[in-house]
């Protein structure tokens, strides 16, 4: 690659990823962000370090968007292109689509005025819209919850049942009386491939206040543990209120990285929370041709 690119590091609740500008699809085509330059870029020594990539890319530049988005792909003027640190793509993020709009509006490619309704972004999950409060953080409706099935993770020698629950991506949300600081998550969960064959994130859960207040840690699929997960607190906030007998409410969800909140409604969840860019700048031409 010659020339040098733009590249920003931003986190939500400390699940921090490599946002590269690319508007017009010219600077990271498919072929040049690559699993291989994806790893590269999320090495946390040789790289920037990250728990993944996200393209800020507009959606007609992106091959899979008129598949994934169907009929919104003109309401969808951006595009999270997102990436696992391992290379592999994800549905949803919901950490990184906060981080997504404020890296947009940071380059100065919106307006953050012009996002207090909501923002349409196509994702590989659907679009989805994302929207600025008052506060200075981010909402996003994330859609509805989808429970299918029951399932358990192996982990240190115990079986954790959860609930497996879909977000556009696949989760399974473990809730537990054992104190989730003093599990060892430095290797993936054990987990039924027949019921997630495109691999899972798993949850693991302590209830704080039944359906109101809860915390968690996370093995993500694609990255390992990681400080948060969005998609993560919805799946794991909709499992704490099943297990309540409630199917609506609002619930606090306290991450290793932060708070996040998530309210349930019929037919849809809201995801609050923060977004921070750490830092702006460009990959050196030294890291890129090597
Ligand atoms: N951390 C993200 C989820 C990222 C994708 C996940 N690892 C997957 O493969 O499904 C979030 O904040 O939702």
């Amino acid at each position: 690659m010659s020339g040098t690119a733009r590249v920003l590091i931003g986190h939500g609740t400390e699940n921090d990823f490599v946002v590269l500008p690319d508007p017009d699809g010219t600077v990271w085509p498919e072929d040049r962000l690559d699993a291989a330059m994806v790893r590269r870029l999320c090495e946390r020594r040789s790289g920037l370090g990250g728990d993944g990539v996200l393209r800020v890319v507009r959606s007609v530049h992106v091959p899979d968007a008129p598949a994934v988005l169907g009929g919104s792909l003109g309401r969808c003027e951006w595009f999270m292109d997102h990436r696992n640190a391992d290379g592999s793509h994800a549905e949803m993020c919901g950490n990184g689509i906060r981080l997504f709009l404020h890296g947009l509006i940071t380059e100065g490619l919106l307006d953050r005025s012009a996002c207090a309704a909501g923002v349409l972004v196509g994702t590989r999950g659907g679009p989805r819209l994302v929207g600025v409060t008052p506060d200075g953080g981010y909402w996003v409706d994330m859609g509805p919850a989808r429970p299918f099935g029951h399932g358990a993770a192996a982990l240190g020698g115990a079986s954790f049942a959860g609930r497996a629950v879909s977000m556009g991506n696949p989760h399974l949300a473990c809730l537990t009386d054992v104190d989730v600081d003093t599990l060892d998550l430095t290797g993936a969960p054990g987990v039924d491939a027949g019921l997630f064959p495109e691999g899972v994130n798993v949850e693991f859960v302590n209830v704080v206040e039944p359906g109101a207040h809860i915390r968690l840690r996370v093995s993500e699929r694609g990255v390992g543990e990681t400080r948060s997960c969005g998609t993560g607190a919805c799946a794991a906030a909709w499992t704490a209120l099943e297990a309540a007998g409630a199917s609506t409410g609002r619930v606090v969800v306290d991450v290793p990285g932060g708070r996040l909140a998530v309210r349930i409604e019929p037919g849809t969840t809201v995801l609050s929370g923060p977004a921070v860019i750490v830092g702006v700048g460009e990959l050196s031409q030294e890291w890129l041709g090597s």
